[in-house]
């Protein structure tokens, strides 16, 4: 395991990102990312189609491996070769546009799934925490319903209970809900919005503006694979620096 030299003076620190890039062949699409997110920090990550910010997220977790540079999660190098990869996913939860439920497991074992198959967790143990899980984003009573039988929305919302259920650190959440019925979009959010008060660290790419203006701590906007703003909400949308920013907001709001 390889921890950051000044750990110690970054305990604070979820999500330390150091001069990112990420190629794919000739394509440069993230050209030297560096950025901090603290603990229980909530970062939106916002800018134009094809700008990076996915393949950003998916390099928090590595599900992109960068082509260069370093990202720390809790101080451990997981671009190191030594990091343990699957540890790192345990404690880098990951909700996609599309949900990725097992179809043919029912609601509580998909969220039972990963904890009893990779933690080990006790069956009765993981029943419990998932059942309270499906509580907290209102889906209790689906416990024992496939998939199938579930709307976009709860799905989405399922696939939040268990990721959750690997009482990860970090969450990402790439366009969680860009695949959704705009009626289905809300009840979603309104779940993120309350994980976001219970102190996880959570970075969104997301092109829903008023959420990311109202619950994010900071927003990063990025244009052609560049950090081109790291500003707060109140700063970026009111008043924001770049010309990019300044034609992407006219367009998005
Ligand atoms: N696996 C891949 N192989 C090749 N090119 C890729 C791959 N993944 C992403 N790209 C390219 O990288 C660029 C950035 O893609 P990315 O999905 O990160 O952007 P984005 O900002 O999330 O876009 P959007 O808002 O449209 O989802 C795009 O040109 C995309 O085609």
């Amino acid at each position: 395991m390889h921890l950051k030299e000044d750990y110690n003076v970054a305990v604070d620190v979820a999500v330390d990102v150091e001069d990112l890039h990420k190629s794919f062949g000739n394509l440069k699409v993230l050209q030297g990312i560096s950025t901090k997110v603290n603990k229980g920090e909530v970062v939106a990550i916002i800018g134009p189609s094809g700008s990076g910010k996915s393949t950003f997220l998916r390099c928090m977790n590595l599900l992109e491996t960068p082509t260069l540079g370093k990202i720390y999660i809790d101080g451990v190098d997981i671009t190191s070769r030594k990091c343990d990869i699957m540890k790192i996913r345990q404690n880098v939860g990951m909700v996609f546009q599309h949900f990725h439920l097992f179809p043919h497991k029912t609601v509580l074992d998909n969220v039972t799934y990963a904890p009893m198959k990779v933690k080990h967790v006790d069956k009765g143990v993981a029943r419990q925490e998932a059942l309270d899980l499906l509580n907290k984003v209102g889906l209790a009573e689906k416990a024992n319903v496939y998939p199938s039988k579930l709307s976009g929305g709860q799905k989405q919302r399922v696939a939040i209970a268990r990721s959750l259920a690997m009482k990860p650190q970090v969450m990402l959440f790439d366009e969680p809900t860009s695949a959704l019925d705009p009626e289905m979009v809300k009840e979603v959010l309104e779940v993120m919005k309350d994980l976001t008060q219970t102190g996880i660290t959570m970075a969104i790419v997301t092109h829903e503006m008023g959420f990311a203006r109202e619950v994010a701590h900071r927003i990063l906007f990025l244009d052609q694979g560049r950090l081109a703003e790291d500003a707060t909400p109140k700063e970026f949308f009111n008043k924001p620096q770049s010309n990019r920013a300044k034609q992407f907001l006219e367009k998005m709001l």
